[in-house]
């Protein structure tokens, strides 16, 4: 930060950081420069590398720092990377430019750099794209560099320009003085500035302080300064953005760093919005009975008021009653009525916050949550699984264990796996901890995103709730850090790399920060399971629902004799009956089918002929949101739509068969056999919207539905006390998929389902249908059973060598050009061969070869977990990768398809 740097401490300060000089020879530095769209053009190929700039004798430069940098014609935004001694090879000396300036110094902290460089080595992934994954979107060029005037610059540019009028003489003479610099003359006239009360003592000192330690202040006069310092000077504020400066003054950029030299001026980074909440103006009624002492208009005012409850908004009540403001003044006065600040909830994140909660207090733990608790408090560093069933308030104890850590000025930093679930965690820890939280995830705009991270940047203590890429939040002072459904798949990010899982990164940072992290999950992954077999992390249980509630009887269906006893609905008996019962006791239910969209897939019924996507090796999924909307058929890897046709493309005939069930084929058939059941569809077609999750789960727990049907994203950490039932409509497609995950997957899946049934006062109720009640999985679901399933599940990935047992890499490579791309695959394969310590598999066209008209090919690298081999050289693999084929390297892949 540039203070006023009167006493020039830009020496110090390099001996101060990390207490080592810098040699003379190390003037340079490698920029990540934040290229403007207008520019990458010019960028292409060399976007993704750092560019080396020289560094200006008098700039104190370190890696974290915020610079602008010359780049093309224009002056660009970056953020210093590493010092080097050397140009890079390849580029000639005389082309490279010099570092403008230093706006904005220790932006990221040391240990946030480790970080991204630990990320990018485990990941094969330049540390420059690494940055990019963790820095919200046009974090540089948003960062706009404001420029305003220090103490002794309001004083100098008040002298040089206001007293200008008022003083002439003495203003003369103090001019002709200081052109000598610091000179007995100068004080005296500054003296008589003081005496004459032109100026006041705290201007005095600073233009001493100004006139001893620079003793050519005659620069002051410079033309430029002048017209910059008089455009900061008639500012209230006195800040003006420098591109604003640069656009009115020519040569802005060059003067302001020499004004900021000076000590004049300062640059900054513009502050985050405040944490703290908007206030409003309410009126509040205090009076029931009119005295004769207000006049009629008075009266209308206080009878709007009285019919509105007695409070409302000021601004509402000026607006509905048209009255003045010094009506409700007198009002006031009289003591008819209060008026007083309170919260107005702002922003898209917040908007009906609290809606779902309200405020709470913290709930008196049950004896295990406390033992819990007790073990989490009491660690300092490390990696903690948190293993409680469904229901067993796993929330409550992060909620317990963030309290104190705030108190003592530290920060928290929640992981969830998406967005479907945050709206009511959020609520939660809104109701618990108030506006120290703000949530980081994708579905904010870029604005928004940036003033959280600017929000998490400013050192008080906070709660960011997130998703993946929230695991990058810059928090300093970090106390905790929380994975919750740490099982889930989506903190791993498969495409573009870094291909990182969020928990993986975790449990870098919490050693970096010397925090603990915290594991959540009901069903935890086998890679965490095994971790805390081996002891590397610490095993904490929650074996049981808060208030011994039971888990709820999960009852299996078969749906192949449903059918041979002649029931060709998609609903058993047994879950329609549980239907019928659910409205006549006014209770909910939850209907999780995987699928999104109507049905899999359409065929003709005289020819057989199925729709498919014209760029995807899949057929197309046919969707229709309701009765007599549009029917289409969509592709759900590339979003290719086109209307279904009234007749067979083939065969011209007009009957098609629908396979394959959706949550809309769900919605129609349950509108039609249960017409009188209100149903809400929960799947990321509803829920595309900004806010629609929200609003979908709003109306569920008003009761405006009785049946909330959806996908996946139900099963992630609802709360909703009153759903009694759940229905499984079909398991199978869950079942039979072929990567070695699919058990695992399917499991917890299941499981978490089941897990939203029974969670208040009523006694809850699972329903799961399938046409393989026999797989193992069932029956491990069907008894809650989670020790024996991961015991058998473990027992055949030791067999294989999978993982945990071993570790994975995927080389993904696809290409528009299917030649193209197998012989490449060959090619690297082949290369592959000749290292050892690991195994390959493939190469192999992926499941699905072609998507949105790419080819798509992969190899899989094997190799034990512990002993790491001698890895490929990643970067001769790139190399011998031919252009036209994209590469990505997968590290611990999960989704293999
Ligand atoms: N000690 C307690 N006393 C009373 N109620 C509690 C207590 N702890 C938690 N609860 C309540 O129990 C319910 C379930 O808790 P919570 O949602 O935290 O469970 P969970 O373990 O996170 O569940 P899941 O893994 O299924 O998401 C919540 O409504 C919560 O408010
Ligand atoms: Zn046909
Ligand atoms: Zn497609």
């Amino acid at each position: 930060m540039y203070t006023t740097s009167i006493a020039s401490p830009t020496k110090l300060k390099v001996a101060e950081v990390g207490g080592r000089y810098h040699s003379v020879t190390q003037r340079l530095v490698e920029v990540l420069v934040d290229i403007p769209p207008e520019l990458v053009e010019f960028a292409t190929k060399d976007g993704h590398k750092l560019y080396p700039y020289f560094i200006p004798t008098e700039l104190d430069i370190q890696p974290g720092d915020i610079l602008s940098v010359p780049f093309g014609a224009s002056v660009v935004g970056g953020i210093a990377i590493r010092l080097i001694n050397n140009p890079p090879l390849g580029i000639e000396t005389n082309k490279i430019k010099q570092v403008e300036d230093v706006v904005h110094k220790h932006f990221f902290q040391e240990s946030y750099w480790k970080l991204m460089e630990r990320v990018s080595q485990y990941y094969y992934t330049p540390l420059i794209q690494v940055i990019r994954a963790a820095l919200p979107p046009k974090l540089l060029a948003k960062s706009q560099r404001r420029v305003r005037l220090t103490v002794a610059g309001a004083a100098v540019s008040t002298l040089t320009n206001s007293v200008e009028e008022q003083s002439q003489p003495l203003f003369q003479k103090f001019s002709q003085a200081k052109k000598k610099g610091f000179s007995l003359e100068s004080c005296i006239v500054l003296l008589l500035f003081y005496l004459q009360n032109l100026i006041d003592s705290e201007y005095l000192i600073s233009i001493f302080c100004l006139l001893i330690f620079r003793n050519s202040t005659k620069q002051i006069h410079n033309v430029t300064f002048n017209k910059i310092l008089r455009i900061l000077l008639l500012q209230t504020e006195g800040d003006y953005s420098l591109v604003f400066l640069q656009r009115q003054v020519q040569g802005a950029t060059r003067a302001v760093r020499e004004l900021a030299k000076l000590g004049l001026v300062e640059k900054y980074i513009e502050q985050a919005r405040s944490v703290r909440p908007k206030l409003q103006k309410a009126v509040i009624l205090t009076a029931y009975s009119f005295a004769g002492d207000i006049t009629t208009r008075q009266r209308e005012v206080l009878e709007v008021l009285r019919r509105r409850g007695g409070e409302m908004w000021l601004a509402e009540l000026l607006q509905i009653t048209g009255a003045a403001a010094t009506t409700i003044k007198s009002l006031s006065n009289k003591g008819y009525i209060v008026i007083e600040e309170r919260e107005l909830l702002r922003s898209e994140s917040d908007e009906n916050a609290g809606s779902l909660t309200g405020t709470d207090t913290a709930k008196t733990l049950t004896y295990d949550q406390t033992q819990a608790l007790s073990k989490i408090r009491e660690s300092q560093t490390g990696t903690i699984l948190l293993h409680g069933v469904t229901g067993s308030g796993k929330t409550e104890v992060y909620l317990q264990a963030i309290a104190p850590l705030l108190e003592s000025g530290k920060s928290a930093l929640v992981l969830v796996p998406e967005i479907g679930l945050t709206p009511q965690l959020t609520d939660r820890f809104r109701a618990r901890f108030g506006s120290k939280v703000s949530v980081y995830h994708s579905g904010l705009s870029d604005g928004e995103r940036y003033d959280t991270w600017r929000q998490m940047l400013n050192k008080e203590p906070q709660v960011v709730i997130g998703t993946r890429s929230a695991i990058f939040a810059p928090l300093s002072n970090l106390g905790l850090i929380i994975l919750d459904e740490e099982h889930d798949s989506s903190f791993k990010q498969d495409s573009p790399i870094p291909t990182y899982h969020a928990r993986t990164v975790a449990t870098w940072r919490a050693e970096l920060e010397n925090c603990v992290l915290v594991l959540g999950s009901a069903t935890p992954a086998l890679e965490t399971l095994i971790a805390s077999q081996q002891q590397k992390t610490l095993y904490l249980s929650l074996p049981e629902r808060v208030n011994s509630r039971p888990l709820p009887p999960v009852e299996i269906i078969d749906m192949r004799s449903e059918l041979q006893q002649g029931n060709k609905s998609m609903f058993s008996r047994t879950l329609r009956d549980a239907l019928i019962q659910l409205q006549e006791k006014k209770q909910q239910g939850i209907l999780f089918i995987h699928r999104r969209g109507h049905s899999t897939f359409v065929s003709c019924r005289s020819c057989g002929y199925v729709v498919e996507c014209p760029h995807c090796d899949v057929s197309l999924s046919y969707h229709q949101t309701e009765y007599g909307a549009p029917q289409l058929l969509r592709c759900h890897y590339c979003n290719y739509v086109t209307p279904h046709a009234r007749s067979c493309p083939q065969c011209d005939s007009p009957k098609f068969k629908f396979f394959g069930s959706g949550t809309q084929k769900v919605a129609q058939e349950l509108a039609r056999e249960f017409p009188e059941l209100r149903v809400i569809r929960f799947d990321s077609d509803t829920t595309s919207n900004k806010g629609a999750h929200r609003n979908l789960l709003t109306q569920f727990i008003n009761g405006e539905a009785d049946i909330l049907l959806g996908t996946q994203m139900l099963t992630k950490g609802l709360d909703l006390p009153q759903v009694t039932l759940v229905g499984v409509v079909a398991a199978d497609g869950l079942l039979h998929l072929s990567d070695y995950r699919a058990s695992e997957r399917a499991f917890q899946t299941l499981t978490q389902v089941a897990g939203r049934a029974g969670r208040g006062e009523e006694p809850g109720r699972v329903i799961l249908q399938t046409y393989t009640p026999e797989h193992p999985v069932i029956e491990a679901v069907r008894g809650h059973d989670y020790k024996t399933f991961t015991a058998i599940e473990l027992e055949q990935r030791q067999a294989l060598n999978y993982p945990p047992f071993g570790r994975l890499i995927l080389l993904r490579l696809s290409s528009v050009d299917a030649v193209q791309v197998a012989n490449a695959s060959e090619i690297i394969a082949a290369f592959l061969r000749g290292g050892e310590g690991y195994e390959i598999l493939g190469p192999a066209p992926a499941s699905i070869m072609r998507v949105a008209n790419r080819y798509r090919w992969q190899i899989m690298v094997k190799f034990p977990p512990n002993a790491l081999p001698q890895l490929p050289n990643w970067d001769e693999v790139r190399e011998i990768c031919p252009d036209s084929v994209s590469l990505t390297i997968d590290v611990d892949p999960l989704n293999i398809m």
